[in-house]
């Protein structure tokens, strides 16, 4: 099983370009389905997910093909297997997203039920009642969603916790529905939008994507398009972590910073300068690294996916902080990895109090979900001596050739098959 082996304390300084966001592309992959056209999608990041995606596409009848700058076209003609197996879904709970689509272009889908994961119990509820709203007649069977509907029906669906991947199952199935669907308390993430727009080049009549009130005008049929996905603003949150706490300096380039406000806000507080233009960012460590609270929330607000690598940050600032995780309850497996790398981290709740230390030191050390396997790059990035991240499957699922980038902005960092 891979590692990660990386010879820590050394500040990351130089230039890297950020990659297009996993999750956008997971969605609107997702959205090929909907239309018989081929869809042609660029700035697609080579992730382990995105290889998963194309296979459950490829498994459910839609030709795939990828050229060697990874731009993607999937033609969705025929769809022969209105399924999405346990042991593809199991690997990547997004595959729940070609639920909607598939039900509203195809009238039917079976679709494993994703199941628990590392971070939380994570239900699928709401995308359930949801498609019930919409006229679909749905069974769970031997944990799989069987689910039905002539054609689907326009309307008024209030969700009464915001999920993201949620919205954006409903949003797809509504845009193929008969009549008009209000979705309440949708999710604002800049990828819901992102998959808005892909959407509506298609021919998608859609409204306010981006509020926390969505509106679907159903049509007939999509056609095929071509859209390039957004940048990640996950990886390059990650990558600015990475250099703050290092005590470095770094240009990010093709990143998107207005959907970056509260990250950017949290680094300024830890003590970074940071200097933003259409497209890039750059940091540089002006001064000690303090420690920032964090609480977690929808977006606007602080991410989730940024949680885990803040507390690394943390572990080795001046004074103490809070980081408190409000969306999924099961999302501080890091602590115990960080603290075997030397990190002073009490939890209690959903709350975890850290205390900064002057500096970590190297240990072998577990991935448990991806944005962990982040965090922990990151700690190894700032301890003294060799840290090994085992188990870094996780990481490959969401960081394109994260040993490459990090390489270029002068980290000791090798893979170790
Ligand atoms: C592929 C993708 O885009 N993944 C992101 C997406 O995951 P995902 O879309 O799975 O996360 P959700 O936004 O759905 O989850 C938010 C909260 O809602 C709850 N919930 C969700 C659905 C449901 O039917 N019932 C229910 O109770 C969840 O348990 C969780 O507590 O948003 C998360 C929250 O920003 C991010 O961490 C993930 O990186
Ligand atoms: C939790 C994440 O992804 P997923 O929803 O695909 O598990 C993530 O990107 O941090």
């Amino acid at each position: 099983m891979d590692k990660l082996v990386i010879q820590g304390g050394i500040p990351l300084s130089g230039e890297i370009r950020i990659s297009g966001a996993k999750n956008a592309a997971l969605p609107i992959l997702c959205a090929a389905l909907l239309t018989e056209e081929p869809l042609h999608i660029g700035n697609v990041p080579h992730l382990r997910d995105v290889t998963t995606m194309l296979e459950l596409l490829n498994q459910m009848g839609a030709e795939v093909s990828v050229n060697d700058r990874m731009g993607v076209e999937i033609v969705a003609r025929k769809l022969h297997n209105l399924a999405a197996p346990y042991e593809l879904v199991k690997t990547m709970r997004a595959s729940i997203l070609v639920l909607g689509p598939m039900l509203a272009r195809c009238g039917q889908a079976r679709v494993s039920l994703p199941g628990g994961c590392a971070i939380g119990s994570r239900p699928v509820d709401l995308h359930i009642k949801g498609l019930q709203a919409m006229g679909a007649e749905i069974e769970i069977e031997h944990g799989y969603i069987l689910a039905r509907a002539e054609r689907l029906k326009g309307a008024r669906i209030f969700m009464d916790t915001v999920t993201v991947t949620g919205t954006e199952n409903l949003m797809m199935a509504a845009t193929l529905a008969e009549g008009t669907t209000v979705l309440e308390n949708a999710a604002r993430e800049p990828e819901v939008v992102d998959l808005a727009n892909c959407l509506i080049a298609m021919g998608a009549k859609i409204e306010n994507a981006g509020s926390d009130v969505i509106t679907v005008h159903g049509v007939d049929r999509l056609h095929g398009a071509d859209y390039r996905v957004m940048p990640d603003r996950i990886e390059a949150g990650t990558f600015l972590v990475a250099v703050a706490a290092t005590g470095g300096k770094v240009l990010l380039k093709d990143v998107r910073p207005d959907i970056l406000d509260a990250v950017l806000e949290k680094l300024r507080e830890a003590g970074a300068r940071i200097e933003c233009g259409a497209d890039t960012i750059s940091l540089e460590m002006d001064g000690p690294l303090k420690s920032v609270n964090v609480r977690t929330a929808p977006y606007p607000a602080f991410p989730t996916d940024m949680q885990a690598q803040f507390m690394a940050l943390n572990a080795v600032a001046d004074g103490a902080a809070t980081v408190t995780e409000t969306i999924f309850e099961n999302r501080f497996m890091h602590v115990q990895e960080l603290q075997r790398l030397g990190a002073n981290i009490e939890t209690e709740g959903n709350t975890a109090v850290v205390r900064g230390v002057s500096t970590l030191s190297g240990a072998i050390v577990m991935a448990t979900d991806l944005r962990a396997s982040a965090s922990l790059v990151v700690a190894g990035l700032i301890a003294q001596g060799e840290t090994s991240v085992e188990r870094i499957y996780h990481i490959d699922r969401g960081y394109e050739c994260i040993e490459e980038k990090l390489s270029q902005l002068g980290a000791r960092i090798k893979r170790v098959h």
